[in-house]
């Protein structure tokens, strides 16, 4: 018992055999440790998922980054950055309402979840922005990405409570590398500027660093 105290892990479960009331000491302290371990899940989930879209957070996704930037340095491998942002949201927002926006925003965490690999992580970064971290991923692999989510979006007709419907798209900044001096938030600053050239020649398009 003091060994699990010291190294907290509750995974750890009590074996007796005993049947008097060393046996029902051992296991509610087994049926105690299941329950912080439960509880820990939950925390832990809590911590880094986006409630809205179930999505990873921007926290997450900052800490997933500096890791993945970190092995693919390591290793010299590739890794590909994706910022995508929902265009001319404020629109939906006050043309359908609030709710119809969630809804939008929670079928394009959907399409992400589809479209991106086992390893690859999608996260919800702000408001309408979201973002793509592509493991292993060189510039072509990671446009080729984008650019399947830039069109699945775009050909998606959202259907809203009330039976109506509406189309919305998102533009995309790509950056893909990860030079041995780069910096995590270097990454997210070149794929911002990219995303921002998307937006300014016209949206709905992907535009890499
Ligand atoms: N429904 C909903 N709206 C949100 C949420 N978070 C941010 N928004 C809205 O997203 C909108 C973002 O608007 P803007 O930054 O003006 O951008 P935009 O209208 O998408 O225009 P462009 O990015 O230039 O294409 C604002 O109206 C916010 O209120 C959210 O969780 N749910």
């Amino acid at each position: 018992m003091r060994r699990i105290g010291l190294s907290k892990d509750y995974t750890t479960v009590l074996a007796t055999h005993h049947q008097d009331e060393f046996g029902e000491l051992y296991r509610g302290f087994n049926a105690m440790l299941q329950e912080i371990r439960v509880r820990d899940e939950k925390l832990s989930q809590l911590a880094t998922t986006d409630t809205l879209t179930g999505l990873a957070n921007r926290g997450h996704a900052l800490e997933s980054l500096q890791t993945m930037l970190t092995r693919a340095q390591r290793l010299g491998g590739a890794m590909g950055v994706m910022l995508l942002d929902v265009d001319h949201f404020k629109q939906v927002n006050d043309t359908y309402g609030h709710p119809a926006g969630d809804q939008v925003l929670r079928d394009i965490a959907h399409i992400l979840q589809a479209n991106v690999r086992a390893y690859d992580l999608a996260a919800r970064f702000g408001g309408e922005e979201f973002l793509v971290l592509c493991e292993g991923a060189d510039l072509s692999a990671t446009v080729d990405m984008a650019e399947r989510i830039r069109a699945a979006v775009a050909s998606r007709v959202y259907r809203l409570a009330g039976g109506q419907t509406l189309r919305t798209t998102v533009s995309v900044g790509v950056y893909a590398g990860a030079g041995s001096h780069a910096t995590a938030m270097q990454l997210i600053e070149l794929a911002d500027q990219a995303l921002y050239r998307a937006k300014q020649a016209g949206r709905n398009r992907v535009v890499h660093a």
